[in-house]
């Protein structure tokens, strides 16, 4: 199947620019096996690796390793040759400058080799995006996650929704069939009913769970606490520079000041804030007001605190670690208010935070789940969103009309996710961050 894709061929380094070992040059498309004949003399045999001499218009290239895979038995579903020699750049060159005279020849664009394979249906857009993922991971634990969602882990389950929505609204067509009334209430059957309510709370479930998600694009751990607590002192500390300016003089910090840290593997955006308090400074309101704001959508905020531990009000429902600064200077405080208690200057209670912090995101991360991207998680809501109007259709008996679009909208919505139905809007957005050559 070579729909909506170009019967061009295409080729890229597909390593490293630059002198190495070796370097991997790619092709795929029907020319393939022309290109084969005319570089090494011969097509070689399918899946095997042979040896071959590879010579272009202006005589020998060098000896290369070929490896040759016919459609639809390789990664894009397409004829694919695999060049791997010696890592230089003249021999890069001369090797991309006798394919680039061959008729039929384009240089790749970034991320065209995935998605052809794509368009080939050898994976699921789930899975192209695991690509990526696997490229970029820079953590044990996201290499780890890219290969679960590689291997299928979000396609699978939301394989399961769109069977069970497709066999409710089977369901519904075929009760509609006996019926004369148009009212859902008088032909819903229960099992659909079931099914429908089944799938919106699992979603619903799979909304809640964000661990994934943050795995992949880092926790926001938000610093925030009275005026000159040492917030920005802490910050320093854990990013190990200057990062934000420390005085002695309260309201010395105004604007957000963030650092990505690596915590136990877990990524981390630290992130330093204005200190809270009854402010008359009209730019310190508005320092306070962006450390409020982004205290509240953080997975953790360090309440610091050297003295009352009064928590600031707008932060009541965050998560929050209490944390009781600077106990260098006050050592004999007895109502530690259940708080961690440290002092940066006296190294005390370091170690503890940071493994406090690790416990507290390592517990969402425990809860998982397989949204991994912003685009998985708009496309489940819309598909719950969807679900839950198709059921007040059933609690209120609504018009069927509603219902049956309601769950066509919400599976349309689940195609999308895994690009069954897609746009090449959303592709070109997908395929923008990949590397030329994969
Ligand atoms: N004794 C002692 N002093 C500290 C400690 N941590 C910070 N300080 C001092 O407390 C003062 C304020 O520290 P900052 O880090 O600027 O505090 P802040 O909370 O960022 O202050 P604002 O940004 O003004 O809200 C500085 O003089 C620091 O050197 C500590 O653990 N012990
Ligand atoms: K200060
Ligand atoms: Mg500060």
């Amino acid at each position: 199947m070579q729909t909506g894709v170009d019967a061009q061929t295409i080729y890229a380094v597909a390593t490293a620019a630059g002198r190495a070992a070796i370097s991997v040059v790619r092709l795929s498309g029907p020319a393939v096996d022309d290109v084969l004949l005319q570089l090494t003399g011969g097509v070689p045999q399918p899946r095997v690796a042979s040896i071959r001499t590879l010579a272009g218009p202006d005589g020998v290239i060098d000896q290369a390793l070929v490896l040759r895979f016919e459609a639809p038995h390789s990664f894009t579903g397409e004829n694919v040759a695999e060049f791997h020699i010696h890592g230089g750049r003249a021999i890069q060159g001369a090797l991309i400058r006798a394919l680039a005279s061959m008729p039929g020849l384009r240089p790749a664009e970034a991320g065209e080799f995935t998605r052809r394979a794509l368009l080939n249906g050898k994976l699921d857009l789930t899975q192209a995006e695991a690509i990526a993922d696997l490229i970029d991971s820079e953590t044990d634990r996201q290499r780890l996650q890219a290969l679960g969602q590689f291997g299928g882990g979000l396609a699978r389950v939301v394989a399961g929704w769109r069977d069970a929505l497709i066999e409710a609204s089977a369901l519904i067509e075929a009760s509609l069939d006996f019926s004369d009334e148009h009212d859902v209430g008088d032909v819903m059957p229960p099992a659909a009913r079931a099914s429908v309510a089944s799938v919106a709370r699992a979603i619903a479930a799979e909304l809640d769970r964000r661990g994934a998600e943050r795995l992949r694009d880092g926790f926001t751990v938000v610093i925030a606490g009275p005026p000159n607590a040492g917030k920005s002192t802490l910050l320093n500390w854990w990013s190990g520079r200057e990062a934000a300016i420390v005085t002695p003089i309260p309201g010395t910090t105004r604007d957000l000041i963030e650092v990505d840290l690596e915590l136990d593997g877990l990524p981390v955006r630290l992130i330093d804030t204005a200190g809270l308090h009854a402010a008359r400074d009209f730019v310190e309101q508005v320092g306070m007001r962006r450390a409020r704001d982004r205290a509240k959508g953080a997975d953790l905020v360090i309440w610091l605190d050297p003295d009352s531990g009064v928590i600031d009000e707008e932060l009541a429902s965050v998560p929050i670690l209490r944390v009781r600064s600077k106990i260098d200077s006050e050592p004999e405080r007895s109502d530690d208010f259940g708080a961690l208690a440290i002092s940066v200057v006296a190294g005390i209670g370091l170690d503890a935070l940071h493994a406090a912090v690790v416990h507290r995101l390592s517990e969402e991360l425990e809860r998982g789940g397989v949204v991994t991207r912003a685009r998985h998680r708009v496309a489940l809501q819309t598909a719950k969103d969807h679900l839950e109007r198709a059921e007040q259709s059933l609690d209120h008996a609504g018009p069927i009309e509603f219902l049956a679009e309601d769950l066509r909208l919400a599976l349309r919505s689940l195609d999308g996710l895994i690009g069954r139905v897609t746009s090449e809007d959303i592709l070109d957005k997908v395929f923008s961050n990949f590397c030329i050559g994969k």
